[in-house]
């Protein structure tokens, strides 16, 4: 049963550029809240902080928060880009990540090539693989391409393939972060059918956003971050407006 399980979740960021004392010294002597030294006496960013929750099937869940609060890094580590350096976290059931839009592509790979993987890595045929291609290419705009390598894509190019290449996956926890949203507008119009239908078909969606209105359209519970921490969490009507 897809679900995701954090329990005294930690994550850290070491800085390395940081070895001079004298440095080290200026930063730390400021008390900071975030930045502190670890065992092995290096500057880290307490990026995540003891964070505990539980998210079950059927739960559309917005993190919400500043500037440097924590969502992306959350995110991050709930699709394996990032590991815990303290307490335990279980993510049950198959994951789509629509957080980096390079994440998961193989950037020598063509766009169709990358559509062709997601398939077989889905378990279709090779067939199958092919003719999904074929459509969610087509559906993806991206024309001749399609058939170049990653790597010379621009930034907009590469939304679109990883948009289409998530609708390939059909997944059961789906982890997205706000600037998915916010593609250009003529393909978003297009795409907003299909994202509802991924969203709907979901058994979880964790979005990270700064928008409001989004979160109240597609969210049920929202969780708010702040420096790394969990300050509010619960339907979204009563973390949005406290009393
Ligand atoms: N790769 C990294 N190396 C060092 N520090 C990092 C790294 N990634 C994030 N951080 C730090 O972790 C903290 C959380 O950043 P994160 O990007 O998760 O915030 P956010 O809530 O997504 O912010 P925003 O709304 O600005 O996107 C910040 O203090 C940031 O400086």
């Amino acid at each position: 049963m897809p679900h995701i399980l954090a329990e005294s979740l930690a994550i850290d960021f070491p800085l390395y550029h940081m070895g001079a004392r004298s440095l080290k010294k200026r930063i730390l002597s400021k008390a900071p809240l975030r930045l502190r030294e670890d065992a092995s006496h290096r500057v880290v960013v307490s990026a995540l902080r003891d964070l505990s929750f539980r998210i079950e099937r059927g739960e559309r869940v917005a993190l919400i928060g500043h500037n440097g609060a924590g969502k992306t890094t959350l995110l991050r580590t709930l699709a394996g880009v990032y590991e815990p350096v303290a307490g335990r976290l279980e993510v049950a059931g198959l994951i789509g990540s629509l957080i980096d839009p390079s994440a998961g592509m193989d950037q020598e790979s063509t766009g169709r090539e990358n559509i062709v993987l997601r398939g077989l890595f889905r378990g279709l045929s090779e067939a199958e693989s092919t003719a999904m291609a074929d459509e969610v290419g087509a559906f993806s705009g991206l024309g001749e391409f399609l058939d170049v390598p990653v790597r010379t894509y621009s930034a907009g190019m590469q939304v679109r393939l990883s948009f289409a290449m998530a609708t390939v996956m059909e997944p059961e926890v789906l982890l997205m972060d706000e600037w998915f949203l916010a593609g250009d507008a003529a393909f978003m119009a297009k795409a907003r059918e299909k994202l509802t239908r991924l969203v709907n078909d979901a058994d979880i969606l964790v979005l990270a956003t700064h928008d409001m209105e989004v979160v109240r359209e597609w969210c049920t519970r929202a969780i708010r971050l702040d420096a790394g921490r969990i300050v509010a969490d619960g339907p979204v009507a009563e973390v949005l407006e406290p009393a």
